[in-house]
C-alpha cells in the first residue's frame, strides 16, 4: 500500500448492485479503466477523497461489498467524513448544547430550537436556481443580511453566537446550521432527516430574497421557484416550518399586538397549539378551522401569507397532511433535506452522512520523550451492537517490519445517538517500539476480523507530535512544540495546521513550519525531532501535524490541543 494521489468517485451503496455498480463505474471511470463488462447508469459526483491505499484495491473492495449487499458509509480515516460522522452521531459538545424542545424559558412563549429552523431556511432562501447563487452557505451570519426587513427578528443573530464555536475546518457554519436545524427537528418529535456534510460559507452577504408576510401569492410562488421549490412543495416546506414557534410582536407589531401575558412575556403568536413539537397539527388545526396561527387568522389581511399559500391548491395539500401525520413527517423529512441541500453551484456535498459500523478513533499518537516509544491513544466505536460483557475485543496492529502485535481491549461503555453502540479501548496507552512502528490497526469481535474487508484501519506513524511538547497557559506563545519525523520518511516540509478563522469568521488553517535539526541525526535513531517555529503572538488551540512530500500536503493526525501535553516549565 502506498499514498496515493488519487482521488475516487465512490458513491454510497444504497441498497441495490446496481446502484454499486453505478458507483464503481464512476470510480473505474476516473482511473481511466475500462468497465466493459458493466451496464452504464446515470453517474452522480459525490465526494472526492483521497486513501492510504491504492485506488485499484479500494475500487474492487467497494464494488464487490456492495454485490453482495454490505453497504458501507464510508473507508476509515477520511477527517471530513469522521468529523461530520461524529458530530452527527457521537457524544459531543455541539449536541449537549443543543437545548430541550421546551420554550428557553417556559413564560417568554418562545422556542430556541425554531429560530435554528427559521435561521436555516433564511439562510437557504436567497438561493437562485437559474444563476447557482446563494443557498446554505451561512451568509445569514452578516449583519446586512440581519438589518434587512426580510430578516426581522433576533433569532439570526442569537443562533449564530450559539452555534458559530462548533464550526471547524471540517464542518463548516453552514454545516452546523443544517445540523442544528436537523437535530431539532428529530429531537422534538420529527421524523429522521438525510446529513451531508461539505457546505462552503460565503464570505459576504448574498442578494436578498426571503419571502415576507405582506407579498401576494403570485410573488411567493415565484419566490420558491427561485429557490427551486415547486407551489405544491411551497405548501409543504412552510407547514413543515410552521409546525414550531410563531410570530413574535417587537419584530412584528403589525401582526401580533402586545399580549400582557404573564406566560407569553415576548408575546409569540404561536402558529399551532403544540409549538415545540414537530406534529401535524399545524394542518389539523388548519383544515379544522381551530386554527390560531397568525399568519391564517390574522386581523390584517395582507400579512396572512399562511392562509393564502395553504389555500392556494384548494386545500388538497393540506387535507392530505391533516389526513395522515405519516404522509406530513416523510414529506417534511423530504423538504427539509432539500432545504439544507440547496446550495450555491460548484459545492459538492458530500453522501448522507451514515454511522460506520467500526469506527477507531485515535486520540493521539505521539513519540514519547525517550524517542524509543510510540505512544497511542486509541478507542473503537461498534454501532448499533447491545451490551455483552462476555464479548472479547481484540486490537491487532501491523508494524513495519511485518510483525503483528495485539491487546484486549475493555473498558466499554454505552455511547452513541439514535442507536445503540458500544466503545472499547486499551487499558492504558499502548506503547510501540518506535522502531517498528505501526502502519495499520484491525479489530477481532469473539474471533470475527473486522478490518475494513481487508484493508485495515490505515495509521500513519512518519509524521507525529513528539511528548517533548509543552503548552503554556498565559503567554504571549500557545507552547513549545516538536514534530517527530521518521527517519526512513523525507518530508519536504513539516508543520502545524492551526485552527483559525478568517476576517469574516471562517474556519481556516495557518501553516506554522517546523525546521529539521541542525545536527545530523544518528543512523540508529527512528525519527528526528523538528522544532516548530511559531511567532510572537501567534495563539491557536486546535491544531493537526501536517506535512508535505513532493509537493503533495496531507494531515497525519486528528485535532489535537496543546493541553493534551504537559505545561512547559
Ligand atoms: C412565504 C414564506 C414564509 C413566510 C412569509 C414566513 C414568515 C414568518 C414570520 C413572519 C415569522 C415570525 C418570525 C418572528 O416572529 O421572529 C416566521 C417564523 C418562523 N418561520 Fe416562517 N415564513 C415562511 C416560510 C418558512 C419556511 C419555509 C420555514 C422552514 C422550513 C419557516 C420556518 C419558520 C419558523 C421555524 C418560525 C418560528 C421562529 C420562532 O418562533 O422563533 N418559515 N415565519
Amino acid at each position: 500500500m502506498r499514498l496515493s494521489k488519487e482521488s475516487i468517485l465512490i458513491r454510497h451503496c444504497d441498497n441495490s448492485a446496481w446502484q454499486c455498480a453505478d458507483n464503481s463505474i464512476a470510480a473505474l471511470r476516473s482511473l481511466r479503466l475500462p468497465a466493459r463488462n458493466l451496464l452504464p447508469a446515470p453517474l452522480k459526483k459525490v465526494k472526492l477523497w483521497h486513501m492510504d491505499i491504492s485506488p485499484e484495491k479500494m475500487l474492487l473492495l467497494s464494488f464487490f461489498a456492495c454485490l453482495v449487499g454490505i453497504a458501507h458509509a464510508y473507508i476509515w480515516p477520511s477527517p471530513q467524513l469522521d468529523a461530520l460522522e461524529a458530530m452527527r452521531f457521537d457524544p459531543n459538545p455541539f449536541l449537549a448544547f443543543l437545548p430541550s424542545c421546551d420554550a428557553d424559558d417556559p413564560l417568554s412563549g418562545r422556542s430556541e430550537i425554531s429560530d435554528w429552523i427559521r435561521t436555516a431556511y433564511h439562510d437557504m432562501a436567497t438561493h437562485n436556481v437559474v444563476h447557482g447563487t446563494g443557498g446554505m452557505d451561512a451568509s445569514i451570519r452578516f449583519a446586512e443580511e440581519q438589518a434587512r426587513p426580510e430578516d426581522a427578528g433576533d433569532g439570526f443573530q442569537n443562533t449564530i453566537g450559539e452555534l458559530l464555536k462548533f464550526s471547524n475546518r471540517y464542518v463548516s457554519i453552514s454545516d452546523v446550521l443544517a445540523l442544528a436545524a436537523i437535530t431539532a427537528v428529530e429531537r422534538c418529535g420529527g421524523p429522521q432527516i438525510a446529513f451531508r456534510g461539505g457546505r462552503i460559507d460565503a464570505g459576504e452577504p448574498n442578494a436578498p430574497g426571503v419571502p415576507e408576510p405582506q407579498q401576494s401569492l403570485d410573488s411567493h410562488i415565484a419566490s420558491f421557484a427561485r429557490q427551486g421549490f415547486t407551489q405544491t412543495e411551497m405548501i409543504g416546506l412552510v407547514a413543515c416550518g410552521h409546525t414550531f414557534g410563531g410570530v413574535q410582536h417587537a419584530p412584528f407589531p403589525d401582526i401580533v399586538p402586545e399580549m400582557n401575558d404573564p406566560n407569553n412575556t415576548l408575546s409569540v403568536a404561536h402558529f399551532d397549539s403544540t409549538y415545540v413539537q414537530f406534529d401535524n397539527n399545524i394542518a389539523t388545526e388548519y383544515i379544522s378551522g381551530t386554527t390560531q396561527n397568525p399568519l391564517v387568522v390574522g386581523l390584517n389581511e395582507t400579512t396572512n401569507s399562511d392562509k393564502r399559500i395553504f389555500s392556494s391548491d384548494g386545500n388538497v395539500t393540506m387535507h392530505s397532511f391533516a389526513d395522515s401525520p405519516e404522509l406530513f413527517a416523510s414529506t417534511c423529512a423530504g423538504l427539509f433535506a432539500r432545504m439544507l441541500d440547496t446550495v450555491p453551484n460548484g459545492v459538492q456535498l458530500t453522501e448522507v452522512i451514515t454511522p460506520l459500523p467500526v469506527k477507531p478513533d485515535v486520540t493521539l499518537l505521539r513519540l514519547d520523550t525517550s524517542g524509543h516509544k510510540l505512544e497511542l491513544l486509541v478507542s473503537v466505536r461498534f454501532w448499533n451492537m447491545a451490551e455483552d460483557p462476555a464479548r472479547i475485543v481484540r486490537l491487532l496492529w501491523v508494524d513495519h517490519i511485518g510483525g503483528t502485535s495485539n491487546v484486549t481491549l475493555s473498558g466499554f461503555f454505552t455511547v452513541g445517538q439514535q442507536q445503540q453502540a458500544q466503545r472499547y479501548s486499551p487499558p492504558t496507552s499502548l506503547s510501540i517500539d518506535a522502531a517498528a512502528g505501526i502502519t495499520a490497526m484491525r479489530f477481532e469481535v469473539n474471533g470475527k476480523l473486522e478490518d475494513q474487508g481487508g484493508i485495515g484501519f490505515p495509521v500513519q506513524d512518519d509524521v507525529v507530535m513528539s511528548a517533548l511538547s509543552c503548552f503554556i497557559a498565559d503567554g504571549p506563545s500557545p507552547g513549545r512544540f516538536y514534530i517527530a519525523v521518521r527517519t526512513s520518511a523525507k518530508p519536504t516540509r513539516v508543520y502545524l495546521e492551526a485552527e483559525a478563522r478568517d476576517s469574516v469568521d471562517r474556519p481556516i488553517v495557518v501553516e506554522i513550519d517546523a525546521v529539521p535539526p541542525s545536527e545530523p541525526v544518528a543512523a540508529n535513531v527512528s525519527y528526528s525531532i523538528w522544532r516548530v517555529g511559531l511567532n510572537a503572538n501567534q495563539t491557536f488551540d486546535l491544531f493537526t501535524v501536517g506535512a508535505e512530500f513532493n509537493g503533495v500536503k496531507g494531515t497525519r493526525s486528528g485535532l489535537l490541543t496543546r493541553f493534551k501535553f504537559p505545561p512547559c516549565e
